[in-house]
């Protein structure tokens, strides 16, 4: 797989290849930022271990991490709209689904700072449409008319960034191992949290990912992340040799 990666990172994205670099204000602060030359984005259920993976790149002064704001869904001036969604799927999950496709959006026109040259996000606008909302839809929790404009929005949302990735690694999870490892997190909003929507979420994944039920956004690479730490550390160094040796290209 090593060899495939070293191939598919040969030729970046041509945006990022020969793109006049073009400084973006950060919104947080006046830091001009740039377009990265390799966009690498994780994708991968509940607990499945993006996280852990980000942090470990995160000490790669060539990479910058982009994560999914959760923070943010958890607190829009005050209201918690992921509890709300966990709690009351039926009556919430349209308006977390809107705004989880809008910061995600964002995190793809988000540029990276001088010297970075991966960007290294969580997940995608494309996982947001094709695995929660189509299991949102799925589940019976959003009406007709709630997955079609939301299924809109998604269009209009990824059609003006730049939503392509020049690599998409699929943390591939069982399900089971991602319901113990939410447990053991114990994020709040998850508190409850059924193995059954895992395994539904799973499906979504390997629907569109390895089924090719819905558009791939970039070559992809599969991990088993059911493995342990050391194992996943290993691949997370195999990856990280094959990244540095691209971002030098
Ligand atoms: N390979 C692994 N083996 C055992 N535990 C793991 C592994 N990867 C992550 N974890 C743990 O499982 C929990 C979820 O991992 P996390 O990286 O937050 O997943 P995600 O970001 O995909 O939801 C965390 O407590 C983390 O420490
Ligand atoms: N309804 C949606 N929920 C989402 C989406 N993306 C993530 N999430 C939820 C799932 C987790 O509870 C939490 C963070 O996910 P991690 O996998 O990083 O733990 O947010 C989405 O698009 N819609």
């Amino acid at each position: 797989m090593w060899r495939f990666l070293s191939r598919i990172l040969k030729t970046p994205s041509k945006e990022a290849a020969t793109a006049t670099e073009l400084p973006r204000q950060a919104e947080e602060s006046s830091e001009v930022l740039h377009t990265p030359r390799l966009t690498v984005c994780i994708e991968g259920n509940i607990g499945s271990g993006k996280t852990t993976l980000l942090e470990y790149f995160s000490q790669y002064p060539d990479v910058e991490v982009v994560r999914e704001d959760v923070d943010s869904w958890c607190n829009v001036d005050g209201h918690n709209l992921l509890q709300m969604a966990y709690q009351e799927p039926a009556r919430w999950a349209h308006l977390l689904q809107t705004y989880v496709q809008l910061t995600l959006a964002k995190n793809h026109a988000r540029g990276v700072s001088e010297g970075s040259k991966v960007k290294l996000m969580e997940r995608s606008i494309h996982s947001a449409r094709y695995v929660f909302l189509e299991n949102q839809y799925r589940s019976g929790h959003l009406s007709h008319a709630e997955y079609l404009v939301a299924c809109e929005w998604y269009r209009q949302l990824a059609s003006i960034t730049d939503s392509q990735a020049d690599l998409v690694v699929y943390l591939q999870t069982d399900p089971k191992t991602c319901h113990e490892r939410v447990v053991g997190r114990g994020r709040p909003e998850e508190a409850g949290l059924p193995l059954r929507l895992l395994q539904d979420l799973h499906k979504r994944h390997e629907e569109w990912l390895l089924e090719g039920r819905f558009p791939a956004y970039g070559p992809m690479i599969v991990l088993n992340a059911s493995a342990d730490l050391p194992a996943m550390l290993r691949e997370y160094r195999a990856l990280g040799a094959n990244l540095g040796a691209a971002g030098k290209g």
